[in-house]
């Protein structure tokens, strides 16, 4: 077994372990992955200050996520597919958030269903909502996160048409993979992904087979998109949801200030700041470089949260200190769990935690609530002159 120190080497295992057609879903963007590549190399623009002779006993990453005490402000972002990367995938990883102490949001697109995660965990998670044309299918899936007791909705708005992935379709990416030639080739390396898969039930959308009515092929996630979500959900419509809801809600993959205003006027709990990984919007700016803007705006007013190109404890100070209130993580734990299983989401918390801990204490700071662009020296042209 390779010593685990880093974000990376759980990429890496990733790949080694998990089919490929899985592990390229995760590890890609739409079109030239420009925005996908700069979420990352955008961050690594930001540096840190050195601060030296600070008292920095009794450091702590304790905060709070829409009113929630969480160990430290970083929550499990909704992944489709997630239990295609390892067998009961999404069970793995909200028993990890779980005993971490962070927020796990299940994702619509989920192999393992709302139920199913609920039974096998006991901290509420929160659920991730695309809104689909079948209104009944929508107040069906609402019903069952509240009896689930999930603690927030977080409805996304940046994928009512999917952002094309050459890289899915050239794999004829379906859950579970269809056995072609490639794939049985690929499988035949992947002993211990198949092993396990063996062993469950779980290999289709929990949240959709048997609940949904006149679905077609449910394994194409390119066609089912295509033919289920609602192309014309607007503000309106997010207004009427949040009723229907009547809890906490998240606005997700919020990435321009007019946006983030709406979201504010609608009464949304928190936004967050997100291009979803770089897979939808190609040519998008990176998240990272609008946060500032984002945060100028609406951030006396709304919670702000922020994903896209977190790999490090170090890119979550990043954004705390550029002011977000937490962060959603994505491919970080998903590298964990295809390299490990639910330890390898456990390892990815414990990295990020310690990279975070370790800098804030350099930084000269001991509260991960009171980091602010203070602890940054930023570009200046870093947001940059886009007119
Ligand atoms: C493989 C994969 C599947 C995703 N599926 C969903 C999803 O079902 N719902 C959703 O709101 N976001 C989804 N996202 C976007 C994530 O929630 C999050 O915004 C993104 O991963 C953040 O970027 P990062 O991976 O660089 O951390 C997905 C991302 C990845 C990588």
């Amino acid at each position: 077994m390779p010593v685990i120190t880093t974000i990376d080497d759980l990429k890496q295992l990733h790949k080694r372990r998990a089919p490929k057609m899985f592990y390229d879903y995760a590890e890609s963007g739409s079109w030239t992955e420009q925005t996908f590549r700069e979420n990352t190399s955008d961050f690594a623009q930001i540096r840190l200050r050195q601060r030296v002779a600070v008292d920095m006993s009794d450091r702590t990453t304790k905060s709070q996520m829409i009113g929630q005490d969480v160990s430290m402000p970083v929550a499990l972002a909704p992944v489709g597919l997630t239990g295609m990367q390892s067998a009961d995938g999404e069970i793995k990883a909200a028993r990890a958030a779980e005993k971490f102490g962070v927020p796990y949001t299940l994702s619509t697109m989920s192999i393992c269903s709302i139920e199913d995660v609920a039974k096998h965990t006991t901290a509420p998670f929160w659920f991730q909502l695309y809104v689909m044309r079948d209104e009944e299918f929508i107040d069906n899936i609402i019903a069952r996160a509240k009896k689930a007791g999930c603690s927030a909705l977080v409805l996304t708005l940046d994928l009512q048409i999917l952002g094309q992935r050459h890289k899915d379709l050239k794999n004829g990416l379906t859950a579970p993979p269809k056995f072609t030639i490639p794939t049985m080739i690929d499988l035949a390396t992947k002993w211990r992904w198949g092993y396990e898969m063996m062993q469950t039930k779980r290999r289709s959308f929990g949240n959709i087979v048997g609940h949904a009515k006149n679905v077609g092929d449910t394994s194409s996630l390119s066609s089912w998109t295509a033919e289920q979500f609602e192309p014309k959900l607007d503000w309106g419509m997010i207004a009427r949801l949040k009723e229907k809801w009547g809890g906490k809600l998240i606005l997700k993959g919020i990435l321009d200030v007019e946006d983030a205003k709406n979201a504010v006027a609608v009464g949304a709990d928190a936004i967050t700041v997100s291009n979803h990984g770089g897979r939808q919007l190609d040519g998008a700016l990176s998240a990272i470089r609008m946060l500032p803007a984002i945060v100028a705006a609406v951030g006396d007013q709304i919670e702000v949260h922020f994903d896209s190109g977190i790999r490090s404890g170090q890119d979550v100070l990043k954004a705390l200190a550029l002011g977000a209130k937490g962060v959603m993580i994505g491919r970080a734990y998903i590298y964990g769990l295809g390299a490990m299983g639910e330890q390898g989401v456990t390892t990815a918390l414990q990295i990020i935690q310690k990279e975070l801990d370790t800098t804030m204490a350099l930084c000269g700071r001991r509260d991960v609530t009171t980091l602010d662009r203070d602890v940054l020296l930023v570009p200046q042209d870093f947001e940059g002159a886009w007119v």
